[in-house]
């Protein structure tokens, strides 16, 4: 049975283009944003040059800024930065939200404080709603230029993951399914971490050698992280662990490894936030990682010199450096 009523919190590029794929299934959807100013002009110009420019957007695509006018989806996408999806799903189960409707996070991040996952945040706040997860490489800009991406969709049931497969599935867009949500959402999460160290290796001009030798590391750092938070190996060898790992670090199109770059060619981490009207989630999960690390007791060389260097404690060159020159270890 296919959804009927789709609703997607959050108006930026990836609630946008996840619209757009619904799009190409004739699924019309009703976007949730939280800054009225922004849905003003999105709603009149048709385009959300904020977030995504040049693309236009589809008669399908209908605005909000009332959670309210969510309550009669039998789906809806939770699509902000990590930092706000416990207080807008906190927001939404005060509406009248159907119990049956699934909750689809497509978010990427992992609570500080907490350690908590998207998914766990969310089925606090709905106990007895489905919760799944979307995740994968999967780059907003190409996906609204119908650019073939694959991604993973997680949920413990599996008719839900059917359903949400059928409904994803276009000429462009191919989800594979999974039981392993944890895995999942560990993968979408902890790549970008990787994807910063891996802009700071372009920033500093340290070459191929270099690259290559972090992101496969940055593979094996975040599968022994990964798996002690829940995470199964196999899942971290897939699409939402190396394959989105590979997307972030290379992609023209990442805003982590923007970040990164900029890092590495030695501007300050408050200087670039403050340039940027888009989200890089490596910088907050890089410190719940951090904090994950530490609780269970995993070593994770990577993510403390990313940490220190978004301290400000350590330079670009000397994080490298410290990397390079560490205890020697069989691999
Ligand atoms: N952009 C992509 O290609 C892409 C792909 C896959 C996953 N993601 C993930 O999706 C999530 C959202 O990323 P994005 O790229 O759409 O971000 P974005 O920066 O393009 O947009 C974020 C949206 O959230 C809104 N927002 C910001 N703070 C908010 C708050 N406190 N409450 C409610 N809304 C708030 C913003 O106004 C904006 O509409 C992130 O976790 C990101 O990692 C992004
Ligand atoms: O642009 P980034 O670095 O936030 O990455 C976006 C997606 O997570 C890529 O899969």
């Amino acid at each position: 049975m296919s959804f009927r009523h789709v609703g997607i919190i959050g108006a930026g590029s990836w609630g946008t283009a996840l619209a757009a794929v619904l799009d190409a299934n004739r699924l019309p959807t009703l976007i949730w944003g939280h800054d009225a100013e922004h849905i003003a002009r999105v709603t009149a110009t048709h385009e959300n040059s904020t977030y995504l420019p040049g693309y236009r957007l589809p008669d399908s695509f209908h605005f909000t800024t009332a959670l309210d006018d969510l309550a009669e989806c039998d789906l809806v996408l939770l699509v902000t930065p990590s930092k706000a999806v416990r207080e807008v799903a906190a927001r939404l189960s005060t509406t009248a939200l159907s119990p049956e409707a699934v909750l689809l996070s497509c978010t990427k991040g992992v609570e500080r404080g907490s350690g908590l996952r998207m998914s766990e945040i969310i089925a606090e706040c709905f106990p007895h709603n489905p919760v799944a997860v979307l995740s994968g490489p999967s780059h907003a800009e190409e996906v609204v230029q119908k650019m073939p991406t694959a991604i993973v969709l997680g949920c413990a049931r599996e008719d839900i993951r059917t359903r949400l497969q059928q409904t994803f599935a276009t000429s462009f867009f191919r989800p594979y399914t999974s039981e392993d949500v944890a895995g999942i959402e560990l993968g979408g999460a902890l790549k970008n971490i990787f994807a910063l160290a891996a802009g700071v290796s372009d920033g500093l001009g340290l070459g191929d050698n270099s690259k290559a030798a972090l992101i496969t590391r940055s593979l094996a750092e975040l599968i022994r992280l990964g798996v002690a938070l829940g995470g199964k190996r196999e899942t971290f060898q897939g699409l939402s662990g190396i394959g989105d790992l590979m997307v972030t670090c290379f992609s023209r199109h990442s805003r982590n490894r923007a970040v990164g770059e900029r890092l590495g060619k030695g501007e300050r981490l408050a200087d670039i936030v403050a340039s940027m009207n888009m989200i890089a989630e490596g910088v907050p999960t890089t410190y719940s990682a951090f904090e994950c690390a530490r609780r269970f007791g995993i070593e994770t060389p990577i993510i403390d010199q990313m940490r220190a260097l978004l301290d400000g404690t350590s330079a670009p060159r000397e994080v490298a450096l410290n990397l390079i020159t560490r205890e020697p270890k069989a691999e």
